[in-house]
């Protein structure tokens, strides 16, 4: 593939490129974007790995900054032709507050958008995520979905309402004037649950694991099905997203589209036991033992002590009402919009996302939970 200076013309920029997902969309348009010029990483905690890239063909320029800062956002976007915008609070453990939540995700979307009105980008890529659609609060079971598939998404937690705002904004920001009198393109990303290196809960997971002897203890009925999704072919899509915005803008602006690839449909805890078993843990089963009335009890115990902490100290287990409704909540995925719009098809096999994510646990064993 030619490497040339002539080839190399276009500006991305990538907010949240320090994040578990946005490391990912970074490494893979250094690899997979050969008309790459420069690469704009933007966020709030910069990771030291950056500085590992700045020697390659391709100008990284890392940027500390805040979504939630619209002179920030409007100076990093400024000559960009592409921003993916993965930045993103995600609390659904009661770690921010509400309006934190907001402000990084809708009003840090809010500010995107305006800049690239202002400063002329014509192209955005905007990282949803399926809890946009549900589960909803009546936890009715979306069961193999796609985009058209017709639900009652209601929500009261202020991470899937901030996240279904925030995407409302995008998409209706397609088609309106940039600087300079073009079209802005835009479309948003649904992951469903991403796994892969670098996946926090997974580590917890596994930490909890070997705390308890090697042991988790099943939860939820195995009969609850999720759609999971790849870390790395979630980026692929936002890297083949940007790449095919410009050609297909008709057909693709606007648009929504679930991440998906070949991983199987199972239960969140025996999906994450392909990765754990392997690992040295065990599931046990205790369905007999803890029926669901008395998780239900649990998680709003564990609500009512964050509650009364909060002024001494932050309690945020992973148990609590809401995570244990989506935990409790068959929410799968199956749909071809993405291949048949712009020729996606996962870049990693679940085969090699399964090795690739065991390796990668293997190496976290050891480390600091
Ligand atoms: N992890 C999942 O399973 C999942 C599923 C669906 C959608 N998503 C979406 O994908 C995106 C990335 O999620 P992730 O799992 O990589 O989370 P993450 O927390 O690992 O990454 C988010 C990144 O955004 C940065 N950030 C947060 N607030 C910021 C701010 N004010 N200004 C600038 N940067 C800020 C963080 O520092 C972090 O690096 C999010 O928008 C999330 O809603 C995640
Ligand atoms: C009942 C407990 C023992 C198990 C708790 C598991 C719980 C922490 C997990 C279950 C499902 C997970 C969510 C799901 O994979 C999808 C998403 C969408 C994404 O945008 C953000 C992360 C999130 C909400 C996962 C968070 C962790 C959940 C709730």
């Amino acid at each position: 593939m030619a490497d040339s200076a002539e080839t190399r013309k276009l500006v991305y920029l990538v907010t949240g490129g320090c994040g578990f997902l946005g490391e990912h969309v970074v490494r893979m348009l250094l690899q997979r974007e050969p008309r790459l010029y420069e690469l704009r990483v933007f966020d709030l905690h910069l990771g030291p790995w950056l500085e590992e890239l700045k020697t390659g063909p391709v100008q990284v320029t890392a940027i500390q900054g805040d979504v939630t800062q619209a002179h920030e956002v409007a100076a990093a976007v400024a000559g960009a032709h592409v921003v993916i915008h993965t930045a993103g609070l995600v609390d659904v453990f009661g770690r921010a507050s509400p309006e934190t939540i907001y402000e990084v995700n809708v009003q840090g979307t809010k500010n995107v958008i305006e800049a690239c009105v202002q400063t002329g980008t014509r192209f955005l890529v905007y990282t949803s995520s399926m809890e946009v659609v549900g589960p909803n609060i009546k936890g009715h079971p979306f069961y193999r979905g796609n985009e058209d598939t017709p639900y009652e998404a209601i929500h009261r937690h202020p991470y899937p309402c901030s996240k279904a705002q925030a995407e409302r904004l995008v998409l209706e920001a397609n088609g309106r004037k940039v600087h300079g009198g073009l079209s802005l393109v835009t479309c948003a990303l649904r992951p469903t649950g991403i796994y892969g290196e670098g996946h926090q809960i997974m580590r917890d997971f596994y930490h909890q694991g070997l705390r308890l002897g090697g042991r988790l203890f099943r939860a939820i009925p195995a009969s609850v099905e999720h759609s999971r999704v790849y870390v790395g072919n979630v980026a692929w899509m936002h890297v083949l997203v940007a790449q095919e915005l410009e050609q297909r803008a008709a057909l693709m602006g606007g648009q929504v589209y679930f991440c998906y690839d070949e991983s199987p449909y199972k239960s969140y805890e025996d999906f994450n036991m392909e990765f754990l078993g392997p690992c040295g843990l065990r599931l046990v089963d205790t369905r007999l033992l803890v029926p669901y009335w008395l998780l239900m009890l649990l998680a709003t115990l564990n609500a009512l002590l964050q509650w009364l902490l909060r002024p001494l100290l932050l309690y945020a287990p992973l148990l609590n009402p809401y995570t244990l409704a989506v935990a409790n909540t068959t929410f799968t995925v199956s749909t071809n919009k993405a291949q048949r719009h712009f020729g996606y098809k996962p870049l990693f096999s679940w085969e090699d996302s399964r090795t690739r994510t065991i390796r990668w646990v293997q190496a976290v064993e050891g480390s600091a939970p």
